[in-house]
């Protein structure tokens, strides 16, 4: 297959092991930085111009698209859908996944376990929320923050409520949620491609951090998952519509509770501390899909846009 990997950046760990894997597995590979992708619109016939050229010939795509720039990332899977390229992710997924507000609905109507969340418009109503969620402490946490960056861990009521009010002031869309204390600064992380968790990760905050990012100094090992942790990944990955997904998930008393579902996952810290060849999983999946008849994924005309048009454009 012709392959093409959306990604910013060549060098990145991720995308120079899709790149590997692909060519291992005798395909052919181009990486393309998706916001030099010039998207053209015309009655039935869509196309990408690309350094000048028309992008043509590709039998898949694999999104790698950051959270900075979900929006025109994700206006280009779009492009390559209604050029009926086969993507690995779906447009509809990664905006989906992108807002922890909207996928924290969806996972809680699949059923999925999470914990506590609530969310309000204005500062006023902010005690109320707070008790909603059981009382402080409390987690509050920027709908599109990513990396751990806008994770606020807040002692009391009194800290909450001006923290929220310094978000709402800033014109911050937040969530409060209640603290799980018991999963003691780590979380697991559960990397999902075709239904299957091929991989799974227990991350530790560094000393004195509740945040068990990696990028905030956290540590992942190898972690077998409990039945039910499996099953609460594939649930989450599967009711966002994503085929690849990194999923987290806290341990606590009451079971495994769902934080987030991640669209485009990284591989570097789950492939070290499994020793897996996650990304020959990709690969092999975007294969089986790329092959799947074309017909199949020409989105319906009104199926196009309404996942995305209530975001806000980054
Ligand atoms: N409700 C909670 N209770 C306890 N710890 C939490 C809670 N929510 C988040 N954390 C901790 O903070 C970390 C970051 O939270 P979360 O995954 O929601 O944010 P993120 O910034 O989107 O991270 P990512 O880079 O994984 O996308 C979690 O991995 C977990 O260790
Ligand atoms: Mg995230
Ligand atoms: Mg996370």
């Amino acid at each position: 297959m012709k392959l093409a990997i959306l990604s910013r950046e060549p060098k990145l760990y991720s995308t120079a092991r899709l790149v590997e894997a692909a060519v291992a597995r005798g395909h052919e590979a181009v990486v393309l930085d998706h916001l030099h992708c010039n998207l053209v619109l015309e009655k039935g016939k869509p196309g990408i111009i690309y350094h000048g050229q028309k992008l043509e010939g590709f039998d898949a795509i694999i999104p790698r698209i950051g959270a900075s720039v979900t929006f025109y990332g994700c206006a280009v899977v779009r492009q390559f859908e209604m050029m009926k390229v086969r993507t690995a992710v779906e447009s509809q997924a990664i905006v989906r996944s992108r807002d922890k507000l909207r996928s924290m609905q969806i996972l809680a109507r699949a059923g999925v376990g999470m914990p506590k969340t609530a969310f309000t418009n204005y500062s006023d109503e902010v005690p109320a929320m707070i008790e909603q969620v059981g009382g402080a402490p409390v987690i509050i946490k920027l709908l599109e923050g990513t990396q751990g960056l806008g994770v606020v861990l807040a002692e009391s009521a009194k800290a909450a409520q001006s923290v929220i009010e310094a978000f709402h002031n800033l014109k911050a869309r937040i969530i409060v949620q209640e603290f799980i204390a018991e999963s003691k600064g780590a979380d697991l992380r559960a990397f999902v491609v075709n239904g299957e968790v091929v991989g799974a990760m227990k991350r530790q905050g560094k000393d004195g951090e509740f945040r068990s990012n990696l990028h905030r100094g956290g540590s992942g090992t190898l972690v077998k998952l409990s039945r039910a942790e499996k099953a609460a990944a594939l649930l989450a990955a599967k009711s966002l519509g994503l085929g690849i997904a990194g999923v987290d998930m806290l341990q606590s008393q009451r079971g495994p509770l769902v934080l987030e579902v991640n669209s485009s996952p990284g591989l570097e810290g789950i492939e070290k501390a499994t020793g897996l060849d996650i990304a020959g999983k990709i690969i092999e999946y975007t294969a089986e899909i790329a092959q799947k008849k074309k017909a199949k994924i020409v989105p319906k005309a009104a199926a196009v846009l309404p996942d995305s048009q209530t975001d806000t454009p980054q």
